[in-house]
């Protein structure tokens, strides 16, 4: 790929992806080493750069120049704790610019704070000390909503602007370093973990830290696409190639063009289609189906599979030559319960999350209710963590969240496992108890039948979605629901 970045350190990709001009962030916070540390965090988002630290000033700022994301803290007085000063200013910011995106700056303890600032209007959250990553994540995120990358509007391609990447384990911690490393090169990337472990997570938080990030990241779920079709998906198709093939389509190499395609479910790919793959990306060439002239492609790859692929290569299952190919850079997401200190992080950002999304201002998370979500083994890992605490907050009747209502089994605490591991089957919640009510008979079964596809695909969820004719959106509704 030719560098897109001009002289100027403008962002000047050609063709369809050029940013019209670049979006402007302004930080606010008395503390002046803050400002320095944020600017050079934010540099690399190649977006304008604002700093002050004389919160007076926001307003005549926001009136003389377009400004379209803003980074406030919540307390500019000596000694003051209590954050009304942030929310005074976040009032009075989108009252004079609605579409303004704030982002506020809180200390770990204000999930209060945060709840009450994201129902103001306040776009996000991110606790103080912050680490750099997280911070370019949730700024790209927001400017990720002004600067629009092209999209293309079909079910395969993911539309949500992207989530910041949480977590300060230090499991998430090599990650991030992995991800930070890998983000300045070119190279394809394996990503593995359980599913639910963040993969597209950080999928997305490699192509908004990288120089592709003005192109587009086009995801693909491997898992999805009807076998007969993959071709013409992936490579694109001539008019008339086939019987439907109604107009030219350019498929998912053509559309992350100059951008990031990002391959899921990798491990759902038939091994003659390993072998089409494998030859596009050894050759840096498609041609559509029907087509008689290749193209070159300029992409980077990344790729994930909630499999690990050495041992389905080990198997025959999986190209031991296409493995190689694709797994320059490999990073593992942890499974949730190996990062437990993670959890209370987490659970607060979705609280806040929720809380607002649902209007319910004041929710809050007693130490007993944290403590039993820090011993539960969360299989479906944070993607379970996120919908069992919008469960919570839609279902709760007081203030002080209830998990009780909720049918997951949180009393006991599994030991560490590996989902990948067939030999492991500790990740496999406890049965649902049904002397308790007979009514939850019928749910007994489901329950039995979900865990049984799943041990067969080996937690492979695409697999076991199409077995029990459901969708992956519906399986995982029902692995959240029986805590699977
Ligand atoms: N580190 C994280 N910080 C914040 N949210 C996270 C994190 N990891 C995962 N999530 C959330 O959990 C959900 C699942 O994440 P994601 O889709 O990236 O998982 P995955 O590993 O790709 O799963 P699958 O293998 O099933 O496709 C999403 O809602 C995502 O926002």
């Amino acid at each position: 790929m030719s560098s897109p970045v001009a002289a100027s350190g403008s962002y000047t990709v050609p063709g369809p992806f050029a940013v019209p001009e670049r979006p402007a962030v302004l930080v606010l916070d008395d503390n002046t080493d803050l400002l320095l540390a944020c600017k050079l965090c934010l540099k690399p988002l190649g977006c304008r750069l604002l700093t002050s630290s004389e919160p007076g000033e926001l307003l005549s700022i926001l009136r003389s120049q377009r400004i379209e994301v803003l980074l406030l803290d919540m307390n500019f007085s000596r000694d003051a704790a209590s954050g009304a000063e942030g929310l005074y200013y976040l009032k009075q910011a989108l009252a004079l610019q609605p579409d303004l995106k704030v982002v506020l700056m809180t200390a770990y303890a204000d999930v209060g704070l945060a709840v009450q600032a994201m129902q103001l209007g306040a776009r996000d959250f991110v606790a103080k000390p912050w680490q750099n990553e997280q911070l370019r994540h949730i700024i790209a995120r927001q400017l990720a909503q002004v600067v629009p990358v092209t999209s293309f509007n079909t079910n395969l391609i993911n539309s949500s602007q992207g989530q910041p990447l949480l977590g300060d384990s230090p499991a998430m911690q090599q990650v991030r370093q992995l991800i930070h490393k890998a983000a300045a090169t070119d190279a394809n990337i394996l990503l593995l973990g359980e599913s639910g472990t963040g993969k597209q997570v950080v999928a997305e938080a490699i192509h908004r830290a990288s120089i592709r990030a003005p192109a587009p990241l086009v995801c693909v779920d491997m898992g999805s696409i009807t076998p007969s079709l993959l071709e013409s998906e992936l490579f694109g198709h001539k008019k008339g190639a086939f019987t439907g093939a109604v107009t030219d389509a350019p498929g998912r190499f053509r559309q992350a063009r100059g951008g990031t395609l990002f391959l899921d479910e990798l491990s759902n790919l038939a091994l003659a289609d390993q072998a089409k793959l494998l030859t596009v990306l050894q050759k840096r060439q498609v041609i559509s189906v029907g087509a008689t002239s290749a193209e070159a492609i300029d992409l980077r790859l990344i790729c994930a599979s909630n499999q690990g692929l050495q041992q389905l290569a080990d198997q025959g299952l999986f190209r031991q030559d296409l493995l190689y190919r694709i797994n320059t850079v490999e990073i593992v997401l942890p499974p949730l319960r190996q990062r437990r200190e993670d959890i209370p992080m987490l659970a607060q950002y979705y609280l806040a999350m929720y809380a607002s999304q649902y209007q319910r201002s004041g929710l809050q998370l007693s130490s007993s209710q944290l403590d039993l979500l820090c011993q539960y083994h969360w299989p479906g890992n944070v993607r379970q963590l996120a919908h069992m605490l919008e469960r919570a907050v839609v279902l709760s009747e007081s203030s002080v969240l209830d998990f009780s209502q909720l049918q997951l089994v949180l009393t006991s605490a599994s030991p560490a496992t590996d989902i990948n591991n067939p030999n492991d089957k500790s990740a496999i919640a406890p049965p649902l108890d049904a002397t308790a009510n007979p009514d939850f008979l019928l749910e007994q079964v489901e329950a039995k039948t979900i865990r049984q596809a799943l041990s067969f695909y080996q937690g492979n969820i695409s697999q076991a979605a199409q077995a029990l004719g459901l969708t992956r959106g519906a399986l995982y509704r029902r692995l959240e629901k029986y805590g699977l």
